[in-house]
């Protein structure tokens, strides 16, 4: 159960959930929403070693599991890299995790996160 006094007294989750939100707008298919299924996703698993996908970034924030901003945006990164190392160029996920990745490291940069205040130092 989720101990609202205590988000409260984490700024780095709240920013973290906010953040999560805006990337997923990004992803309105909803490809990145869960765990890549290998019955989908023919040896998947044998392919990428360190699957990522919004479900899974959402529960490490819950868990307190990441430390700083940057943590959560090498899992960011790392989820769409998987998609464009399985994917061949041209499919819909390779084509999909391109755009959400340039569009969320837009959503990232210091001057989009400057205004959120000191918490990032
Ligand atoms: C993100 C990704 O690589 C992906 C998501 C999916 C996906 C995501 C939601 C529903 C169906 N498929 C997928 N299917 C086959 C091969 C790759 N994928």
């Amino acid at each position: 159960e989720i101990d609202m006094a205590s988000q409260k007294r984490r700024p780095l989750s709240r920013l973290l959930e906010q953040l999560l939100r805006n990337l997923e707008k990004r992803d309105p298919n909803q490809f990145f929403a869960w765990p890549v299924n290998d019955n989908f996703a023919p040896g998947y698993s044998d392919i990428i070693r360190r699957p990522m996908d919004f479900s899974t970034m959402k529960q490490k924030i819950d868990d307190n599991e990441y430390k700083s901003l940057n943590c959560f945006i090498s899992d960011f990164k790392l989820m769409c890299n998987n998609a464009m190392k399985y994917n061949k160029p041209g499919t819909v996920y390779h084509k999909a995790a391109r755009r959400l990745l340039h569009a969320g490291l837009k959503q990232l940069t210091p001057q989009k996160l400057r205004p959120l205040g000191n918490m990032l130092t």
